[in-house]
């Protein structure tokens, strides 16, 4: 059965190495005192237990849930909760410092529209080269190559290297080729709103298919509206914590309401 289950997940990032103590200690004191509740931005400050030369952020904290096969889960929080991070564990790319994490199934991730991407390289030849990255058989390259042709719609811009790309152009590239796997947990990040209102709305209609497709869907954002459309269940976080689980509907209205 498809799942994801995180016990006591915990994850920090060393930010601050070697500094004056007193630079340490006024970095620290300023985390505290600009401590608000609710919290607003980033994850609790700390020194580091062993290497006490180094200032931690607590990205993640003792992380305790699970997921199951059918549910559409969305992460919200304020800037710096966590929600990228914990997609990043999620995804594999991350490893914890602490707790225990098992997943059932094979998972994809939309966290980075450039992820794997050749700048030197032309949109072409980047989707040759992503073709190969996902084993696809050479038979489907002419099919695959129209469908991201047509749905990017770069124009010429198709055939001249990434790096001369508007990030807008990009993001449609890489949001043609990243929905092509169709995985039974899909990660998402909120980068596929990106781009222009009318790519938005064909982004919308491609991602349903892939979403339909998936068992298991986490996706984060800001986007109250996304969320309630995408989303069975919310995870609202909080300074790398679980602040409140439960319903879409539920969780959407206590945060509205924590931000009025
Ligand atoms: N690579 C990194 N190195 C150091 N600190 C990091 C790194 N990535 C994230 N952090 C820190 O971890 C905390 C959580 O960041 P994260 O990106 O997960 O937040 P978020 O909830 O996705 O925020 P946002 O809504 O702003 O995208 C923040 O305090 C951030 O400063």
């Amino acid at each position: 059965m498809t799942h994801i289950r995180l016990e006591n997940l915990s994850l920090s990032f060393p930010v601050l190495h070697g500094a004056s103590r007193s630079l340490k200690k006024t970095l620290l004191a300023r985390a505290k005192a600009t401590v608000t509740k609710p919290a607003s931005v980033g994850g609790r400050m700390r020194l580091g237990a062993v290497a006490s030369d180094a200032v931690l952020v607590q990205a993640l904290s003792g992380l305790t849930f699970q997921i199951n096969g059918g549910e559409r889960i969305g992460l919200i929080g304020h800037n710096g909760a966590g929600k990228t991070t914990l997609l990043r564990v999620l995804a594999g790319i991350y490893e914890t410092d602490d707790g225990y994490l098992d997943i059932e199934g094979d998972s994809h991730a939309l966290i980075d529209p450039q992820s794997g991407m050749n700048p030197e390289l032309s949109g072409r030849e980047n989707l040759n080269l992503f073709a190969c990255r996902i084993g696809l058989p050479k038979g489907q390259l002419p099919a695959l190559e129209a469908d991201v042709e047509a749905f990017a719609e770069l124009g010429p811009f198709f055939d001249l290297p990434v790096r001369l790309y508007s990030s807008g152009m990009s993001i449609r590239l890489g949001f043609a080729l990243a929905t092509v796997p169709r995985p039974r947990i899909l990660l998402m990040d909120e980068w596929f709103m990106a781009g222009d209102q009318r790519f938005q709305e064909k982004a919308k209609e491609r991602m349903a298919g892939m979403v339909d497709a998936a068992e298991i869907l986490v996706v984060t954002s800001h986007s109250l509206p996304v969320l309630k459309q995408w989303c069975t269940r919310i995870l609202w976080m909080e300074e790398g914590q679980i602040r409140m689980d439960g319903p879409t509907d539920t969780v959407l209205e206590a945060y509205e309401a924590s931000l009025a």
